[in-house]
């Protein structure tokens, strides 16, 4: 009998090709899957489900159909999905952190880069028939005088951290669990002497509730005046409130963002209006063969799940050793 697999709607860019090549091994049913009465629906007789930032809390689970084994979350941040509910429900967790490295970090230097050179202030200038430059534009601090700090040292922190090297003055790193030297870099000791006088911070932590507003007020201040900060990491990591205080009052001097405490992000959000943003809708990972990779990987370790109890591709975030039908009080 065919393996089912039931995907919230749009989670896979290219769910009709795979569905095509997997046609007889595999039936995909597609649906919308934001509440636990989607959730039912969506996976009756499904032995797996994929979503992609959709939250799956404790109900989620429970809605879920009891032939349900195992999760594909087609992405990286597990903030979105509770872990010990997926472990007590018995259902297997499985995401995929190597997909989209290269294109999340250059979204942040594309970003820090084109604060820094100002380009659309110097778009804005010509477009307004302009040319001077100086005044109209602003400052522009040199790239190479400068000290750019880099909070988590993970996969695309490093990444990053790989390609400011080459330009950036200095390039400060803070992560609690690296140890070993980073190339060009100067692993510092805590988040203080990460910040103090930094003309620019990009973030690539995991949103957990110890880095929640990670960045807040205190933080923000310990940078230099007419600083950057760049997040395509999680918008709950830094406090959204004070971050755009700061840029109304001119401590910092742009910010760019991929990535917000609400999603999409809300239309009242002071965010929207402050001075040099650069802003962007989530989407730091995309590039057409990132996409695919994503949709491809996520297909290929769920069936590989359900068929070995292991995976090829991604991680296993929960691996529960049975399914468990009632879960205790
Ligand atoms: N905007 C987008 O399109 C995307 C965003 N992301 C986000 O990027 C995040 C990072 O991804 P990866 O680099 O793959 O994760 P990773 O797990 O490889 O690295 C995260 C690093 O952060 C460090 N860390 C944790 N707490 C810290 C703290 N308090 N201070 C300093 N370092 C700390 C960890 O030690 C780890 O080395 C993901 O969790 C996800 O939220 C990921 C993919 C796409
Ligand atoms: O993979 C991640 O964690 C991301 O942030 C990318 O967004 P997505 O989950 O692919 O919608």
């Amino acid at each position: 009998m065919a393996m089912r697999i039931a995907v919230a709607r749009g989670a896979l860019a290219v769910l009709d090709e795979l569905a095509d090549r997997l046609r007889g091994e595999v039936d995909f049913v597609t649906g919308p899957a934001d509440t636990p009465g989607e959730i039912a629906e969506l996976t009756a007789g499904a032995d797996a489900l994929v979503v992609t930032l959709h939250r799956l809390d404790d109900p989620c689970f429970a809605a879920m159909a009891d032939s349900v084994r195992v999760v594909g979350r087609a992405g990286v941040g597990l903030d979105t999905i509770d872990l010990d509910a997926a472990r007590a429900h018995g259902v297997a967790v499985v995401y995929q952190p190597a997909y989209a490295v290269g294109e999340v970090a250059t979204h942040a230097v594309a970003m820090l880069l084109a604060l820094q050179r100002r380009l659309s202030q110097s778009d804005a200038v010509v477009r307004g028939a302009g040319w001077g430059g100086g005044a109209e534009i602003g400052p522009i601090f040199s790239l190479g005088d400068a000290s750019v700090a880099v909070l988590g040292c993970g996969r695309i922190g490093r990444a990053a951290v790989e390609r400011l090297v080459p330009f950036v003055g200095e390039v400060r790193v803070f992560d609690p669990l690296v140890t070993e030297p980073i190339p060009g870099a100067r692993l510092v000791a805590d988040l203080g002497e990460l910040l103090d006088d930094a003309d620019a911070l990009s973030l690539h932590v995991p949103l957990t509730p110890q880095t929640r507003h990670i960045i807040g007020r205190r933080e923000i201040r310990r940078m230099r005046q007419g600083a950057l900060i760049v997040n395509v990491s999680r918008g709950g990591l830094i406090d959204e409130d004070e971050l755009a205080l700061a840029l109304a009052d001119g401590h910092l001097a742009g910010a760019g963002l991929d990535v917000f405490e609400t999603e999409p992000l809300p239309q009242s959000s002071p965010l929207r209006t402050a001075p040099n943003m650069l802003l962007s809708p989530h989407n730091a990972w995309n590039s057409t063969s990132a996409a695919r990779r994503l949709s491809e990987w996520t297909v290929a370790d769920v069936i590989a799940y359900i068929a070995t109890h292991e995976v090829n591709h991604g991680r296993l975030a929960v691996e529960p050793a049975v399914r468990v039908t009632s879960v205790p009080e």
